[in-house]
């Protein structure tokens, strides 16, 4: 084996993220060598996105017969079948072996080289071999990027510095989505994305839960979409405990139950009051995994999140050169955590790099019919090499139940944004399209919209199922669609989509 290689571009980190740039790149004959220190597929596929919804769904088709007449009377009663969950959660993750996405890798002719990635200076990567004795190093130990080096390295949990915590050996997501068996009980800290999910999940498989929020639930959505996943949590019998923050943590064998006391979040007081269970979940969010990656060796602080610009370049370098070499795209760039969009950000510094280096003539190649961002001027917005939605326009959907979906601004960001704002909610259960769904149908939506420009810039739904009513949201943010010409976007009878009307006819079209 060569002790160093040269290559085109070298990507560390071969999660979904890593995956989509190192493809768009190589689709352009760039030679493309992708550093994986785990599992190629990275969390999304083996301890994140998968796992969890695997876990999430039998929950949600049984509360989904069990809404329907006819149906309603033989569900009654039923509870999910622990054991084959977890076997089809391990179908799901493909008993944690990334054989076939290293066959894919393969068949697209890009290197896998294993083992952990470090910048050791201008596009020179280091390889150290994985831990893992039956993953063996599988490429060389340097690699020299004759043009750029992508980061997509993803994001660690956060634990807080609370007392005890890190001493008692809590879950995080990936013990929860990775779980062999389910626990009696389970306190989940973190009222976010991953602790309303698991607590849904959890209570589905039978554990008792009890969820501790510093404040009110999914927090980066509408305050209503919150309220909502709260109810629903409650009436499957979780200990929704909102305000609080854990004070101290004990636990006095590996094995044994573990303790969270707590006390209201506002203020230094005390605990005053305390929650035992079988399981702790700590999900209190994630940072940009920059530790540990050599970014110090081109001037970057470790451990911080990085800087990129709208071509997902990194900036603030020590040594800038003419044309950018180094990019960040998913967790690790900080912009957004969701799979889709980190795929997004791959897309576009995939293409960049393709651009800038690669044949765009290529039979395949993903880039030709765009003229090729310019490095000396502001890239332009909303050109295929910019990611220009991730501010304005990131989708997600949360799979509690019921499901939250949310686009763009909510009401209270664009306000700050500066932007004169008017929001209009709509019952999805009156529409005729909820009544032929389930009777009891409950959901609810709102736009916001800019009544200067008169487009909506954020949208938000509630109900069961609501993440399939996300996308024509995401389409009128991203095309800036004026209502005028919405009015004209007649939704089928009956389907959900016919929101879209009620809210133009509330907005006074
Ligand atoms: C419980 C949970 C559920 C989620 N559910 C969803 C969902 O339903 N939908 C959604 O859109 N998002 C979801 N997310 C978020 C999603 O998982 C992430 O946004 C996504 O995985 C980011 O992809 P990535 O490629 O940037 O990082 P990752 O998937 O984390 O991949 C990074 C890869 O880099 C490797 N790596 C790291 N450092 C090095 C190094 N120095 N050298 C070599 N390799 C390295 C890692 O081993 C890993 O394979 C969920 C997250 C969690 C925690
Ligand atoms: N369906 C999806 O798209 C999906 C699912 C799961 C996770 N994710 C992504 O993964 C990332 C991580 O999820 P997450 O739920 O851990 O993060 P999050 O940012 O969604 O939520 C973290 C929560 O923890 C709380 N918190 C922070 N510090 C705390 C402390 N010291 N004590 C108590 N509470 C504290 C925050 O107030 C927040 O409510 C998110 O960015 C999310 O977008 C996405």
């Amino acid at each position: 084996m060569e002790a160093t290689s040269d290559v085109d571009v070298v990507v560390i980190g071969g999660g979904p993220v890593g995956e989509n740039a190192a493809d768009r790149a190589a689709r352009t004959g760039l030679s493309v060598a992708l550093v994986e220190a785990e599992l190629v597929g990275g969390e999304c596929s083996y301890w994140a996105c998968l796992p969890s919804k695997t876990l999430l769904r039998p929950g949600a088709a049984l509360a989904a017969a069990a809404a329907v007449p006819g149906l309603a009377d033989q569900v009654e009663g039923m509870s999910v079948d622990t054991g084959a969950v977890l076997a089809w959660r391990d179908r799901t993750t493909h008993g944690w072996d990334d054989s076939g996405q290293v066959e894919w890798l393969d068949s697209v002719g890009i290197t896998l080289v294993r083992g952990h990635g470090r910048l050791a200076g201008e596009r020179l990567v280091e390889v150290e071999p994985p831990d893992d004795p039956s993953r063996e190093q599988s490429g060389p130990r340097t690699l020299r990027a004759r043009h750029a080096v992508v980061l997509a390295t993803g994001s660690v949990p956060v634990l807080p510095d609370v007392p005890g915590l890190a001493a008692a050996d809590p879950w995080s997501s990936r013990e929860a989505t990775g779980a062999d068996a389910v626990p009696e009980s389970l306190v989940i800290v973190g009222g976010g994305v991953v602790g309303t999910e698991m607590a849904t999940a959890y209570a589905d498989l039978g554990a008792r839960v009890t969820l501790l929020a510093r404040g009110g639930l999914l927090s980066g959505a509408e305050p209503f979409a919150g309220q909502a996943v709260e109810a629903e949590l409650r009436r499957l019998g979780v200990d929704v405990r909102l305000g609080v923050a854990a004070r101290s943590v004990e636990r006095r064998a590996a094995d044994g139950p573990v303790t969270v006391h707590h006390g209201a979040a506002a203020g230094d007081a005390g605990a005053d009051a305390s929650v035992t269970a079988a399981q702790l979940l700590v999900a209190t969010g994630r940072v940009p995994r920059t530790a540990d990656l050599g970014v110090e060796s081109v001037g970057l602080d470790p451990g911080r999140p990085l800087t990129v610009d709208d071509t997902m370049a990194v900036v603030g370098l020590r040594d800038r050169s003419a044309t950018p070499w180094l990019y960040a795209c998913g967790d690790v760039a900080g912009r957004s955590h969701t799979t889709h969009q980190g795929k997004y950000q791959a897309r576009v510094a995939g293409d960049v790099i393709a651009a800038r280096f690669g044949d765009p003539a290529r039979e395949g190649a993903p880039t030709h019919g765009d003229a090729p961002p310019d490095p000396a001027r502001d890239p332009r917005p909303w050109s295929r090499y910019t990611a220009s939605a991730d501010g304005a326009a990131a989708p997600q959907v949360a799979f509690t139940r019921p499901q939250v979906a949310w686009v763009g601004l909510t009401e209270k960001a664009a306000r700050k944004q500066g932007l004169s704002v008017r929001s209009v909610r709509q019952s999805l259960g009156d529409l005729a399209g909820a009544t032929v769904t389930a009777p009891e149908y409950h959901g609810t939506a709102q736009l916001v919209i800019d009544t200067h420009r008169r487009v909506v810039v954020g949208a938000t739904f509630v109900g069961p199922e609501a993440g399939e009513l996300l996308h024509a949201a995401t389409i009128a943010v991203v095309g800036q669609v004026p209502l005028d010409r919405l009015w004209h976007a007649v939704p089928a009878y009956p389907t959900l989509s016919e929101v879209w009307l009620r809210f133009l006819e509330a907005y006074g079209w």
